[in-house]
């Protein structure tokens, strides 16, 4: 397939140390333009390496805000190479035409097996006596150690993650109980519940599975920390912003909580050679650890994988499929003519305009779709290949444009 830009002209940009996988799919597609970085970049680097950049794949640390965006001028598609993407300015992204892809599910496994482990570590007290153990002391007692066989592990957002923890937790012998904002079907014997509170009034452990968004921002402070039962277990492994760790060390440190497990903090090292600082740090019965939840090479390799075939599959057609931010648009590789790629502000007329101006140059348009997602509209269509060259400058004038491009 030939693009408007040959194929190694086509810069992509690969921070954050993601899988070789990634890179073996778009070097198998053509892509030989890759710029690796195994860490994250910032400010005034990031911004010269993204510039030029037409695809970028990152993974939670790096910031696409809209100042960041903003300079990347052509840039095409962003890849995050994990669940999250609050680390991406969405709207931003939209509104400079760039469909945002993730991988949904490719880390939701692993999560959930590091979840499953620290309520056994955490309910046997593993943290603290392992932790004596190594400046020489020997805890062997059994006080305030249970198993988890009939105790009640409380989910808050019960969505890939959550679902996924509360099977296992039930094969294990735990109760599930679950909060989530949307009304869900209880997998297995699981049981939703309509308020938090009630969710912490029940649990012996809570875990936490929810997204950053607004509504998250601290949703467990001391008001919820002190709704837990006496000895509760507290695990996050969602992101850093949901919880309030000022009143968590409180709630450690007044052992109304007999043990937490945190994988994500509101500020997270920015590479593995910044100390890691946090009021957490003198607890030994809570488990830290350094945002590794989906860090398994089973799950980078898949992630890898997926997102990097996204990527390629809408620099090649078009498709917009699973993005994030972005009209969805499936669409079958094209042979024999042309395909052109228009995003525009959704706006009343635009189909009109682009049909009227390609009437007026004698274009025949052999295949049209539209596509709208809140502020962005994104035409694709197919015309005899000797008119596509006429057919892009026409798409370029029309009032409201975003981005034009053709697939040869
Ligand atoms: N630690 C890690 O390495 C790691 C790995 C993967 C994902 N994550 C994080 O875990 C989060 C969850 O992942 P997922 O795949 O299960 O996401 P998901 O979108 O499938 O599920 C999130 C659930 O939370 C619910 N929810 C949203 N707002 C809520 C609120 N205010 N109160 C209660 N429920 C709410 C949603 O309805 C949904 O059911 C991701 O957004 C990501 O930030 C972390
Ligand atoms: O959103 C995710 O998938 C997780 O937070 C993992 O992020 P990471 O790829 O930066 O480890």
């Amino acid at each position: 397939m030939k693009h408007s830009l040959e194929k190694d002209k086509i810069k992509i940009l690969l921070l954050e140390g993601l899988h070789q996988s990634s890179v073996e799919v778009f070097q198998r597609e053509g892509y030989s333009n890759i710029e690796y970085h195994k860490s994250s970049l910032v400010g005034n680097e990031l911004n010269e390496a993204i510039k030029d950049a037409h695809f970028i794949g990152i993974r939670s640390r790096t910031q696409l805000t809209s100042e960041v965006i903003s300079q990347a001028e052509k840039l095409i598609g962003i890849g995050c190479f994990c669940i999250g993407t609050n680390q991406v300015d969405l709207d931003a992204a939209a509104n400079a035409g760039i469909p945002v892809f993730n991988a949904p599910f490719s880390n939701t496994r692993s999560v959930a097996e590091l979840v499953i482990g620290e309520i056994i570590m955490l309910m046997r007290g593993i943290p603290e006596r392992n932790a004596k153990a190594h400046r020489g002391e020997w805890l062997k007692s059994a006080v305030g150690s249970h198993e988890i066989r009939g105790k009640t592990l409380g989910i808050i957002g019960y969505g890939h993650i959550g679902t996924q923890l509360g099977i296992m937790a039930e094969t294990l012998g735990m109760n599930v109980t679950f909060y989530d904002t949307e009304d869900k079907l209880p997998l297995g014997n699981a049981k939703q519940v309509s308020k938090l509170p009630e969710l912490l009034a029940q649990a012996d452990v809570v875990s936490l599975h929810v997204p950053e968004t607004a509504q998250t921002k601290n949703m467990i402070s001391t008001n919820e920390f002190s709704m837990m039962k006496p000895n509760c277990k507290f695990i996050n492994a969602s992101r850093g912003t949901v919880v309030d760790i000022p009143a968590l060390a409180k709630a450690i440190e007044s052992k109304h909580l007999a043990g937490a497990a945190i994988d994500v903090f509101p500020i997270e090292p920015k590479s593995n050679n910044d100390e890691f600082s946090s009021p957490l740090r003198e607890f030994d019965n809570v488990i830290l650890s350094p945002h590794v939840g989906g860090s398994t090479m089973e799950a980078q390799q898949n992630i890898g994988i997926e997102v990097a075939g996204k990527l390629v599959k809408y620099s090649d057609n078009g498709s917009t499929v699973t993005a994030v931010n972005f009209p969805d648009v499936s669409l079958s590789s094209h042979t024999g003519r042309s395909r052109l790629l228009h995003i525009h502000i959704n706006k009343p007329g635009i189909l009109i305009q682009i049909n009227q101006a390609f009437s007026d140059k004698g274009i025949n348009i052999a295949a049209q779709h539209l596509q709208t997602k809140g502020d962005i509209g994104y035409v694709v269509m197919e015309v005899d290949t000797i008119q596509a060259d006429n057919a892009l400058e026409q798409l370029k004038l029309i009032e409201g444009t975003i981005r034009a491009r053709v697939l040869y």
